[in-house]
């Protein structure tokens, strides 16, 4: 005899095996069933009550036939085996019965498709609305959460797969579920109906196989987010890698970058075997459960034929009807199953969809006026989210007066792209302020904001598209840029070209302005692209222009006809450029000298050069000993930008 604490022993360890905690809450990071999740998940499917009321016209009619067919064979069978004198009866009994039951088929068919197609297609509606609102959701996010981790691949996947499987959960899902538990029901009361004895012996399989269900379906649902987790962090892996493949190729890294992606998705794949293994013990048990149901309806059902207490036809229509619960029931488990699933993509879907932006997209004082363009920033102070313990910047001062060009210079990595990052407000400093015409940027609309500040990044980034589409990005659909609607005129972009320096070489292109430019601008020198970026800031008329390294990939004399060219245009606005090569910024109003964190000295370009122990001058004399080099070929491995592994 088996003790009563045998299998209980089994299955703590099973459950073990598989992360599930018995008695206790599950680990923090374990999906729960919670009613406010369902009820949020159910609530996605509002937009479509009624395709799915139409879907569950058509599901109830089919299912009725569905269910039909069990008492109709019993009856033809006791119409088959009718006794000799009542045979000319029978046999156009049979024929009426055979063509009523055609006619019933071919509606239960046209039911059956009509539910499949309407909740195929609510399904895909859901889909669609989930992966809408879960990028306009990632869009509104302020700068730092892209940075957190490497994570655009991981997003990319929840924006596919994860809606994908909260729609079909949603749709398919319920629809095939609720089709079995109809069955199930139906199917049931007419095993009672039949036979309540035979019935007895049918159901008492259901209660453990429910309890097996329950266990298997929190299992399903850890496992469904921990394997979405990892092929989400598979996808980063590759995402990244083959968008940078020039640095690959030239780092001869493929092998490398082969056995990465191995890794990861071997990782997919061992947490793809667990939901494997609990799956095929599941399906295992309940398959052979269903059978030992049979067997023994068979076996006991046998003996009532015998004893005359129902009728042969009566006990075939009995087994069917338990082979259709039997299946039904095999599919309310494929619906629980699967609910699971879509719960555990939804709880990663909530996530992002109900996270708030540190940094808003739009709200705050709108002022009426173009702003001057004076900016202060008064004891800032920064540490990215990243790296909260890196501090970058220490209570820095300075002031850029409007209308005005201030360089600012430093060591790399002295957090020169970071001033401009916060002037941009992609970030909000630690302490201190950073004022805009007096206001604090954190007072103002962000979109106000950037309709005035434009900046070209140190690594400009062009989409793929055309020239002119990226000349105009951002400003089609903006209605706060209305007066440069409809489409800046010709005029207007051969202008900025023209200021660009880019002009000739987009005359030159295959198609001008229309030409392609490739992923990330992939089909253009670093210059060119830099150009671009230049000239699409020109566009937008900036009052506050940042130019952080925004000619370092000209040759010497694009760059100084671009300076000349840019002059009158620069006295105009408050301009922040950010220099490496200290011969371009002899003509700045001011030069800002970054050391520590600090504004270590400010003063014209002669200013600073006459202090000889200067922080400036000693930036000026190590650049005029590494130019001794610069007639030396640079071993630039390729054209790409530099990419750092993660
Ligand atoms: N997104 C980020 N997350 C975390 N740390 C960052 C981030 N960007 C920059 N840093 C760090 O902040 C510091 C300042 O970087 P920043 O880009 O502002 O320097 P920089 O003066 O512009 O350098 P360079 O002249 O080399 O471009 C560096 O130490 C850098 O590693």
């Amino acid at each position: 005899m088996i003790s009563s604490s045998k299998p209980r022993i089994s299955l703590i360890s099973w459950c073990r095996r598989f992360g599930i905690k018995s008695g206790k809450p599950n680990s923090s990071k374990a999906v729960t069933l919670k009613k406010s999740e369902l009820q949020r998940l159910l609530h996605l499917t509002k937009p479509e009550k009624w395709t799915l009321v139409g879907a569950l016209g058509f599901l109830v009619v089919s299912s009725a036939v569905t269910m039909a067919v069990p008492f109709c064979v019993g009856r033809l069978i006791d119409i088959i085996y009718a006794p000799g004198n009542e045979r000319t009866e029978a046999k156009q009994r049979l024929h009426q019965m055979c063509i009523l039951m055609a006619g019933v088929f071919l509606v239960g068919a046209i039911c059956n498709g009509g539910r499949v197609y309407l909740i195929n297609m609510a399904g895909q509606r859901i889909t669609r609305t989930l992966r809408a609102s879960t990028y306009a959701a990632l869009l509104r996010q302020e700068v730092g959460f892209f940075e957190a981790r490497a994570r655009t691949g991981e997003l990319a996947t929840r924006l596919a797969a994860d809606t994908a499987l909260v729609g079909s959960a949603l749709t398919q899902n319920l629809s095939d579920g609720l089709r079995s538990g109809v069955m199930v029901c139906a199917g049931v009361s007419m095993m009672i109906a039949t036979s309540p004895q035979l019935a007895l012996v049918g159901l008492s399989i259901v209660p453990p196989v429910a309890g097996l269900a329950v266990i298997y379906g929190k299992f399903v649902r850890n496992i469904t987010k921990k394997v979405q987790d990892s092929l989400a962090q598979a996808t980063q892996v590759a995402e990244e890698r083959l968008g940078s493949m020039r640095t690959v190729r030239a780092l001869g890294a493929e092998a490398q970058e082969e056995r990465r992606f191995s890794s990861a998705v071997d990782k997919v794949l061992q947490l793809a075997s667990k939901e494997a293994m609990a799956k095929s013990i599941f399906f295992a048990m309940t398959g052979l459960s269903g059978n030992a149901i049979i067997l023994s309806v068979l076996y006991y059902g046998g003996s009532l034929v015998g004893s005359e207490e129902i009728t042969v036809g009566a006990l075939s229509a009995f087994l069917l009807y338990a082979a259709y619960v039997g299946i039904s029931l095999g599919g309310l488990s494929s619906f629980y199953t699967e609910l699971n699933r879509g719960l555990g993509a939804g709880t990663r879907l909530w996530e992002l969809l109900d996270r708030k932006p540190a940094i808003p997209l739009q709200g705050g004082v709108w002022p009426q006026v173009p702003p001057a363009g004076d900016v202060v920033f008064e004891k800032v102070s920064f540490v990215y989210p990243s790296r909260p313990f890196a501090p970058i910047l220490r209570e820095l001062s300075l002031h850029l007066p409007a209308g005005c060009v201030t360089a600012v210079v430093g060591g790399s990595g002295s957090g020169k792209s970071t001033l401009a990052a916060l002037l941009l407000r992609f970030y909000d400093p630690t302490a201190g302020t950073v004022l805009l015409d007096g206001q604090p940027l954190s007072a103002l609309d962000p979109k106000w904001l950037r309709k005035y500040i434009a900046a070209v990044q140190q690594e400009p980034v062009l989409f793929s598209g055309s020239v002119r589409e990226n000349l105009l990005y951002g400003m089609l659909q903006d209605p706060l840029l209305a007066d440069l609607k409809p489409e800046a005129s010709e005029e207007k972009l051969r202008k900025a070209l023209e200021q660009a320096q880019a002009l000739e070489f987009v005359k030159c292109l295959p198609d001008g302005l229309n030409t392609l430019v490739g992923e990330r601008g992939a089909q253009l020198s670093g210059g060119q692209r830099q150009r671009l970026a230049i000239a699409r800031a020109l566009l937008q008329e900036p009052r506050v222009l940042i130019l952080d390294e925004a000619t370092s990939a000209l040759d010497a004399h694009t760059e100084a006809s671009l300076q000349s060219g840019l002059g009158p245009l620069l006295k105009e606005r408050t301009v922040m450029v950010i220099a490496h090569r200290l011969s371009t910024i002899r003509s700045a109003d001011q030069i800002a000298v970054l050391d520590g964190g600090r504004v270590a000295e400010l003063g014209s370009y002669e200013e600073l050069t006459a202090r000889p122990n200067g922080v400036f001058s000693q930036l000026v004399a190590r650049q005029a000993f590494a130019s001794a080099f610069q007639s030396m070929p640079s071993p630039t491995p390729s054209q790409e930008q530099p990419v750092l592994t993660t």
